[in-house]
């Protein structure tokens, strides 16, 4: 303690007479602590104060196991329970006897009791299970981690009373005293000739966080545990409609202390069993307790856990993860729900891997947090399924362990995780995991968009491109393919023909006298007589045939599969289809005709030789006086 507590508790004393064992009882405690000490020592020590001894081979009794020889003399009650237990019973059974009621009103003397020994059994319990201490001193310091309260009430009843209705005691103690019930603790526990790590201890066992011990080290973690026992105890001597109220926030200190679950129900049941032994022998009175699963897995507790704070650290703003949380154990599922959903996550779950490989039909999440030990399909076997699924592939897997062997860690990677977690789960871990999870989920999400975007990109570029390609190859006015595309077939067409030995003709087709038909109408009308030639040539072409625009009033019609004769009646059928459709444009009835030179490919070398062929027949039919075709 600092000085300036050390002269606050001074001048506290000053005010009255603290508890304190008193006469046989502080003696025993003292000669308990000597190395040298025996057991007759002890038990003759005891036997000068019978209600004391009679006491003492009471809770022998009771404190052994049932159907061994009952114990009767003090020295077999010393040498069964061991010099340490005796002095605890001493300590607690002298203070209790002396402080069973008070003067101050508004002190429940019966509830602090239950309380500080519950804390005690506690502190006991779990010292022992983690192996981080002796456990007859966590009892005594968990008896006593709260006795500056009593002290309080013992020294200042009236004054105490008003405190008590305070919502931050420990300020309001301050400012009544000037000095709080933790301080005065510790003053008490150096006064009694207590280590030094008790008084320590009792100063921060409400807030272990404003402590000056280094995280890791023993002390700390001991600290953590001694904290951990006394809202554990706040549990077991609570009424049922503030248990519940405390529970959520008991399991998430069992987490951040590293009891998992099944442990702190094991130690929870312990506890309750040892202190409704308690109870019986000191005679105090504690509200009857359900066994601890019930406790946890109770409904009521589901509104509580609302209370609770968001995972430690920030999320990236913007950016929330859809999390399955799959876990048998539904206290865990509750908790990390609430928790995960309070850091802005949305959070669905799942009991065990058949439930959750359901649940993934209807939604898909970014991350899963996974127990491997799950009844029908566990946290391997979900893995492994779940990576059968393509679309499933880019889901972040966590597993959850209580192991962490190599061997184990391979399986886990090896079904299709992506990491894993130890149980019992640390949130402050938890939280540092998630975010490193956050920003591989962000990233991939980002490459997908990208992707994404790449590939809409491809698609507008070819439609595009297509569409491009098909200007190119197009006649604007017609809507006929041009003179590019018109040349590039007759070459297709020429090298299919000539591969197969069949023939194909080709035929120059020219409109007679248009430049008559702009100079008397307009080249508007010529264009719209243009267009309605061509829809006519190409109205009168067969399925195979590919009519095209040359330029000007100039087409060309390229016909697979037909030899000179067979393309001399089709150019016939061409011509005639013209001259019998008199051309309606802009009111106007106009009669053109076309000249036709016709083509084929036999005994000629290229296309070449065939379009000058076939241009210099068309030339021929216009001498001939238009309106004909010419084929040789
Ligand atoms: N309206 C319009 N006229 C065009 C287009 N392309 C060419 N012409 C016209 O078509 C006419 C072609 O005339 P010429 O080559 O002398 O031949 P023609 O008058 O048809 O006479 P013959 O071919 O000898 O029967 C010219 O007046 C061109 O201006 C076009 O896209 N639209």
């Amino acid at each position: 303690m600092s000085k300036v507590v050390d002269q606050q508790f001074e001048a506290f004393k000053a005010h009255g007479s603290l508890p304190s064992p008193r006469g046989v009882a502080l003696q025993i405690i003292q000669l308990a602590d000597r190395d040298d000490t025996t057991i007759g020592q002890i038990a003759r020590l005891i036997g000068s104060d019978p209600a004391l001894a009679g006491n003492i081979v009471k809770v022998a009794n009771l404190l052994t196991h049932r159907g061994s020889r009952p114990i009767a003399s003090v020295a077999d009650a010393v040498t069964i329970q061991g010099i340490k237990s005796v002095r605890q019973l001493a300590l607690s059974l002298s203070l209790v006897d002396a402080h069973r009621h008070g003067a101050c009103a508004g002190f429940d003397y019966q509830k602090f009791w239950a309380h500080s020994v519950c804390t005690g059994i506690a502190a006991q319990q779990i010292v022992a299970k983690m192996q981080v201490g002796v456990a007859d001193e966590a009892f005594l310091l968990g008896l006593l981690s709260k006795i500056g309260r009593l002290a309080l009430a013992t020294v200042f009843p009236a004054e105490y009373a008003r405190v008590l209705t305070a919502d931050n005691l420990t300020e309001a103690e301050h400012a009544a005293f000037g000095i709080d019930h933790n301080q005065i603790t510790a003053g008490m526990l150096a006064d009694w000739g207590m280590p030094k790590l008790f008084q320590e201890i009792s100063l921060y066992i409400e807030r272990p966080e404003a402590s000056e011990f280094h995280e890791g080290e023993r002390n700390w973690r001991l600290l953590q545990l001694m904290h951990f026992s006394d809202r554990l105890a706040a549990v077991c001597t609570a009424e049922a409609s503030e248990r519940y109220r405390l529970i959520p926030r008991l399991m998430l200190l069992a987490t951040r202390v590293g009891i998992e679950s099944g442990t702190l129900i094991e130690i929870g049941d312990r506890v309750i069993a040892s202190l409704r032994e308690w109870s019986a022998l000191l005679g105090i009175f504690v509200p009857a307790l359900p066994p601890f699963e019930e406790m946890l897995n109770a409904d009521s507790m589901a509104s509580e856990l609302l209370g609770l704070d968001a995972l430690p650290g920030s999320l990236p703003v913007g950016f929330k993860l859809r999390i399955l949380l799959v876990d048998d154990d539904r206290a865990i599922r509750l908790l990390y729900k609430t928790l995960l959903e309070k850091s802005g996550h949305t959070v669905t779950t799942a009991c065990n891997g058949r439930e959750a490989l359901e649940s993934l039909q209807a939604s898909v999440p970014q991350l899963i947090i996974s127990d491997w030990m799950m009844p029908e399909m566990d946290g391997i076997e979900f893995c492994r399924e779940l990576r059968k699924n393509p679309e499933w592939h880019k889901i972040y897997v966590f597993i959850v362990t209580a192991q962490e062997s190599t061997d184990r860690l391979i399986e886990a990677f090896e079904a299709g995780a992506n990491d894993y977690l130890s149980k019992p789960i640390n949130p402050k871990v938890l939280a540092a995991r998630l975010r490193s999870a956050q920003r591989i989920v962000q990233m991939q999400e980002a490459q997908e968009e990208d992707r994404l975007q790449l590939r809409q990109f491809a698609d507008e570029l070819a439609l595009s491109n297509k569409r491009l390609q098909t200007l190119a190859l197009t006649d604007a006015l017609t809507g006929l393919p041009n003179r590019r595309y018109g040349m590039e077939r007759l070459e297709q067409e020429w090298a299919i023909a000539m591969r197969a030995g069949r023939p194909v003709c080709c035929m120059m087709v020219d409109i007679d006298h248009f430049k008559a038909v702009n100079d008397n109408y307009g080249h508007q009308l010529g264009d719209e007589a243009l267009k309605l030639v061509a829809l006519s040539l190409q109205q009168a072409a067969r399925k195979q045939d590919v009519v095209c625009r040359l330029g000007g009033e100039e087409f060309m019609v390229i016909c697979p599969d037909s030899d000179l004769r067979a393309g001399y009646t089709y150019a016939e059928r061409l011509r005639q289809h013209v001259a019998a459709q008199p051309i309606q444009a802009q009111g106007k009835s106009l009669q053109l005709t076309v000249s036709i030179g016709l083509t084929d490919n036999a005994n000629l070398d290229s296309t070449e030789a065939m379009l000058h062929q076939a241009d210099t027949r068309l030339y021929a039919a216009k001498a001939s006086g238009r309106n004909c075709t010419v084929v040789g």
